[in-house]
């Protein structure tokens, strides 16, 4: 069942399905992936060092864009991956011409405070991000107010978290490492890149 939450966030827009894909499905995604898309160690400057980033990476879709630093080419479209941007644009109402994986190894695998902001990406973003594998929490944070508590959504095995409006302006966000022991997690955040 595809019940959409809209969480309670002053200054955003992000509402989540917890059973967007059904527990089969997402198992034999989850597979697919692993096997078929091609994982990339990345590096990032950090305190003017190249560090090997904590989570593998990979970038599929029509046109190149820069994250974090890097430009990447992106890859074109696998068949399983256009078959998911499908089930996620229905869902959505919104098309997308991108998407970017992290792979997840271990609790010990991460994703650092950011926003997706960058011009390419346009005024009010629309990002779709589908997770598949272990648990993680993933938090929100506003950038000035800070009277207003952090969000924090624990996000499951096939859920879909959609950030839109001016969610990226005003909010960050992270997954933190965890000292627990959790099972290899993919995301994939389909995004609208414009070049
Ligand atoms: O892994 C996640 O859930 C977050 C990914 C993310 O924020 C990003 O790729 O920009
Ligand atoms: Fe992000």
């Amino acid at each position: 069942m595809q019940k959409t939450q809209k969480l309670y966030m002053p200054d955003a827009e992000v509402s989540y399905i917890a059973h967007f894909l059904s527990g089969e499905e997402s198992d034999a995604y989850f597979r697919k992936l692993m096997e078929q898309v091609s994982w990339q160690q990345e590096s990032i400057k950090l305190f003017g060092k190249l560090q090997p980033m904590p989570r593998l990476t990979a970038w599929y879709g029509d046109k190149g864009y820069t994250y974090s630093g890097l430009h990447n080419r992106p890859q074109p479209w696998l068949p399983v991956l256009q078959e998911l941007k499908r089930k996620v644009e229905l869902a959505s109402g919104h098309t997308f011409n991108s998407v970017l994986l992290n792979l997840y190894r271990t609790g010990q695998n991460s994703m650092g405070w950011h926003s997706d902001d960058e011009a390419a990406l346009g005024q009010e973003p629309v990002i779709a991000s589908l997770s598949l594998g272990g648990e993680r929490k993933f938090r929100f944070r506003h950038k000035t107010r800070k009277d207003i508590e952090p969000v924090n959504v624990t996000l499951n095995h096939g859920s879909l978290l959609l950030m839109q409006g001016p969610t990226q302006h005003h909010w960050l966000h992270q997954v933190p490492k965890t000292a627990r022991a959790v099972e290899p997690r993919i995301n994939l955040t389909f995004r609208n890149v414009n070049v």
